[in-house]
């Protein structure tokens, strides 16, 4: 297996180089090495994307929608027959162990092209009577679309934008995050393969200066993001400007609400894996677990036990299931989170350091005894630190789960479904669960409230934000006008 590609971007339907741009090393999170050299977009690669693109485009839409539907389909097929050598490389460029990639990411990225390959032939609009006149709307394509990743999830995250975009007759320019480049490519080599036309889907490689320019020109019509709030903030105020589509998936801090009445395996097991895949790099993460006064001790007595039969190590053997982070930055960032946990007086309980080994590696970390008011209670640190928190009441801890400007996600775990539901009717959040955390079929809408994020993606709700409506009054008498 090829991890170098061929060339840095890939652009109407071939590979591009251009070494004038700065350097971009791939480092492999398991050793620290660098795996494979790219090179950031120039301005001369921008606009080779952003031209291509727009031309291809009115190509595509001019399609019926069973066409480009079977293209995505058979991309699918293509992705499903590749699972594992597109595994290795998500866990090359990611460090996620093997043992989840196989299942959660080129997998996941074949649902969306295969759900969306699979609505495109029924995108229509609908006719209105009224009286003898009437209106027919036209569902079309908002154009060209770009598509902006951050690192925990490059190949998911590139099919969840990329199928509903050209589903809907968009063509779409992919800037993968600067530090996981690779799996990107990848997908654009077998849309091409699977009937593609040339230019609809294109990849170019760079940070946030590679990132804006393309936002801002006027050929762009719409931008999809996956990243910080921060970056959330820039990106929605620069699409702002010419008042373009925007999908903003960022950032959470979410809750995870454990009654004394739940199934402990199962809310405990829920907690691990609200906190723990993907070496805790989840947006979605349920990170603050509140756990009712009378089970804690139980429940951290469990979760301890439970937490060391993670298999540390090397995330391309099957039998690990947790790896590194994603990079020596985020390793740090979430170093520097534990010792303000320790220094604001949380009780660690599990973990709480980084592995003495090459690589990124870091323990999974459990605080108890956290308040509100703590620093890790509050920030997203984006890494495997769970916050345990007391509560007493289902009010008390309604208000406190609610009590952050983020809204992604949220969870409770209680054998009372009557109040597992109002409970969740009451979470200011746009991705729920009961009894169970971190589900994302690409049949259910998933995105945030608060500053968590604009828009949907996946569902029959990611067409509304990838397609505009034209409503058309057809009038079948004489024009009555005043004068
Ligand atoms: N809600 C979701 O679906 C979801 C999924 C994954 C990650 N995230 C969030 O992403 C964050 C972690 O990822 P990250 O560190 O890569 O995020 P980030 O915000 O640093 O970067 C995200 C992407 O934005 C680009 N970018 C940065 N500045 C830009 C600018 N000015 N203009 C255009 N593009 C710019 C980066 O190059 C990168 O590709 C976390 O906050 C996490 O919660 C959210
Ligand atoms: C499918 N997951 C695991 C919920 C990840 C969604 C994308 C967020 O990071």
């Amino acid at each position: 297996m090829h991890i170098q590609p061929k060339a840095s971007h890939f652009i109407n339907g071939k590979y591009v180089e251009d070494t004038d741009g700065t350097a971009l090393p791939v480092i492999y999170p398991a050793t620290g090495e660098t795996i494979a050299h790219l090179h950031e977009a120039t301005p001369a690669i921008i606009e080779q994307a952003i031209t291509s693109a727009h031309r291809a485009q009115q190509q595509w839409a001019a399609l019926s929608g069973t066409e480009r539907g079977r293209v995505l389909r058979k991309a699918a097929d293509i992705i499903r027959e590749r699972n594992h050598d597109l595994s290795v490389l998500e866990t090359y460029d990611t460090g996620k162990p093997l043992s989840e990639t196989l299942v959660a990411d080129a997998t996941s990225g074949a649902d969306a092209l295969e759900y969306f390959g699979g609505l495109s032939g029924s995108l229509t609009g609908e006719h209105i009577q009224l009286g003898q006149d009437w209106v027919y709307t036209r569902r079309e394509p908002l154009g060209l679309c770009v598509g902006i990743g951050a690192w925990n999830y490059p190949t998911q995250i590139a099919c969840w934008k990329a199928a509903p975009a050209l589903a809907c007759g968009n063509a779409m320019i992919f800037k993968p995050s600067e530090t996981t480049p690779l799996c990107a490519l990848k997908i654009a080599e077998i849309l091409i393969e699977a009937g593609l036309p040339a230019g609809v889907f294109n990849v170019i490689q760079g940070g946030g200066p590679v990132g804006a320019p393309l936002i801002s020109d006027a050929r762009v019509n719409k931008v999809s993001l996956t990243g910080s709030v921060p970056t959330g903030r820039k990106v929605y105020a620069a699409a702002a400007q010419d008042l373009k589509h925007v999908t903003m998936e960022l950032g959470g801090k979410s809750p995870l609400i454990i009654f004394d009445d739940a199934d402990l395996e199962n809310a405990v097991g829920g907690a691990i894996l609200a906190n723990f895949y993907s070496s805790g790099q989840v947006c979605s993460n349920g990170t603050r677990v509140f756990v009712q006064k009378g089970i804690k001790d139980q429940f951290l007595k469990r979760l301890a036990k439970r937490l060391k039969n993670a298999v540390i190590g090397d995330p391309m053997d099957q039998a690990t299931t947790f790896g590194p982070m994603a990079n020596q930055a985020q390793l740090q960032i979430t170093l520097d989170y534990i010792a303000k946990g320790k220094a604001e007086g949380a009780r660690l309980i599990y973990g709480g350091g980084a592995l003495d080994q090459p690589g990124f590696y870091i323990q999974p970390t459990v605080f108890a005894d956290v308040n509100d008011d703590m620093v890790i209670a509050q920030d997203e640190i984006f890494g495997p630190v769970m916050a345990v928190l007391d509560f007493e009441t289902e009010d008390e801890v309604i208000t406190r789960a609610n009590a952050t400007d983020f809204g992604l996600s949220a969870g409770v775990f209680t054998q009372n479904l009557t109040r597992a539901h109002s409970v969740i009717a009451q979470m200011e959040a746009g991705s729920c669960f009961i009894n169970s955390y971190n589900d994302a079929p690409v049949e259910a809408p998933f995105g945030g409230m608060k500053l968590s994020g604009v828009g949907r993606e996946n569902s029959k709700e990611a067409i509304n934000h990838y397609s505009q409506l034209k409503s058309v009054y057809v009038r079948m008498g004489d024009v009555e006008a005043p004068y």
